[in-house]
């Protein structure tokens, strides 16, 4: 009964602050009209530290840092409503409506792909499955795709970003950073791994093994299992499968895709070593300009957030109010900086939506550095 009764009272206290919500966005619009005839910005930090102060004063310990958040987030709201009444039209939604017009409605059949590694490779069943008839290109390392891309050597490039045993391909988020590109796809690919050796070679006698390090993790039950194996990181899987036939070596073996078995004339000594029959992993398809086909549902932002507390559960907050779905948050330091990190948002939204494309605009205007990667559907 009690519990009953409080809710009442809590009821009347949320139909109050309902109706101050509502008085309160409605004068934020005042000032967004008073803003527009002046020509000042949306936003003023100084009024909002002010607020902060007076109503963390007024509200006192123990309530006063949750009463931080909770203004905090009115400002986010507030400022969004008075941009969105605004709606200046952002340097971003003029890219995002040229792009809109100017791809094709068709994902391109053909074109001239850049993948890592050589013939065999994960990336080119990724390359495979995303066109029909590709050229691809074969570079030594993921630097060496994202720079044919950007210097237009190849139209496209495929590069593998995280597996959902393993986690992560660390050295693909880092290069990001670096190269101008935009994601135009994504696919994601069962990833089943084989231990494959020369003719004759037994698993009795392999006393090395080679792969990339995605792979080794991804086996790492398996590779527990055998006793004085030395395990050796090479670029890519396929590269190892290639060593070990040309190696003059009869106790070296390569954890790669069974595609290779044929491919460099070797046996296998095991299937399906990795973890998990679950093996999938995400590849993303980069471009050098914005390119995005109909049915695109995701989108992929790279920024970083001012050393502040809860910089990022405000990030996070202004796709929550918009309803959208964050997919996936990774975050890397930068190097050489007093520990700052490069975040990367995948989410669950269209550039169709008109307060989505506000927010995107509002964001590359910070002073942090902001870049939207692009927005593609992905390929299972
Ligand atoms: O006072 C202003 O200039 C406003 O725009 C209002 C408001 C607020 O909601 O209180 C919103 C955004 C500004 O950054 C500061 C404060």
């Amino acid at each position: 009964m009690k519990l009953e009764e409080i809710r009442k009272d809590i009821d009347k206290v949320d139909s109050q602050i309902a109706d101050l919500f509502k008085e309160r966005m409605a004068l934020s619009l005042d000032i967004a009209k008073a803003k527009q005839e002046g020509n000042l910005p949306v936003v003023n930090a100084s009024r909002e530290k002010e607020i902060l102060h007076r109503i963390s004063n007024e509200v006192g310990e123990p309530l006063d840092g949750y009463a931080r958040i909770l203004f905090n987030t009115l400002f986010d709201l507030s400022r969004s409503y008075q941009n969105n009444y605004l709606s200046r039209v952002s340097d971003i939604g003029e890219r995002i409506e040229k792009a809109l017009e100017e791809t094709p409605k068709l994902f391109p059949k053909k074109a001239v792909v850049a993948c890592q590694g050589v013939e065999g490779s994960y990336s080119q069943a990724a390359c495979e499955k995303l066109f029909e008839v590709p050229s691809t290109m074969y570079f030594n390392s993921f630097e060496g795709v994202f720079n044919a891309v950007e210097k237009g050597l190849c139209q496209y490039g495929i590069l593998p970003i995280e597996n959902s045993s393993y986690g992560s391909v660390g050295t693909v988020y880092d290069l990001m950073r670096n190269y101008n590109f935009h994601i135009v796809k994504s696919i994601r690919l069962r990833i089943n791994h084989s231990l494959l050796a020369k003719p004759g070679t037994k698993l009795k006698d392999v006393k090395e093994i080679f792969s990339h390090e995605q792979a080794i993790g991804q086996c790492g039950e398996f590779l527990k299992t055998l006793k004085d194996v030395k395990i050796t990181i090479c670029e890519n899987t396929a590269r190892a499968a290639k060593m070990v036939a040309e190696s003059e070596r009869d106790d070296v073996a390569a954890i790669c895709s069974r595609d290779c078995m044929e491919l460099y004339g070797l046996e296998s000594l095991n299937n399906n070593i990795q973890v998990s029959d679950n093996n999938y992993t995400r590849f993303i398809c980069i471009s050098k300009n914005l390119e995005i086909y109909p049915g695109a549902n995701k989108i992929s932002l790279m920024l970083t957030l001012p050393h502040r507390p809860s910089s990022l559960y405000h990030m996070i907050a202004k796709f929550a109010a918009l309803g959208v779905n964050l997919t996936k948050l990774e975050s890397r330091p930068v190097p050489g900086s007093d520990f700052e990190f490069m975040f990367y948002f995948d989410m669950e939204a269209s550039v169709y939506s008109p307060e989505l494309v506000n927010l995107l605009g509002q964001l590359e205007n910070q002073p942090e550095l902001f870049v939207f990667l692009g927005s593609y559907s992905e390929t299972i």
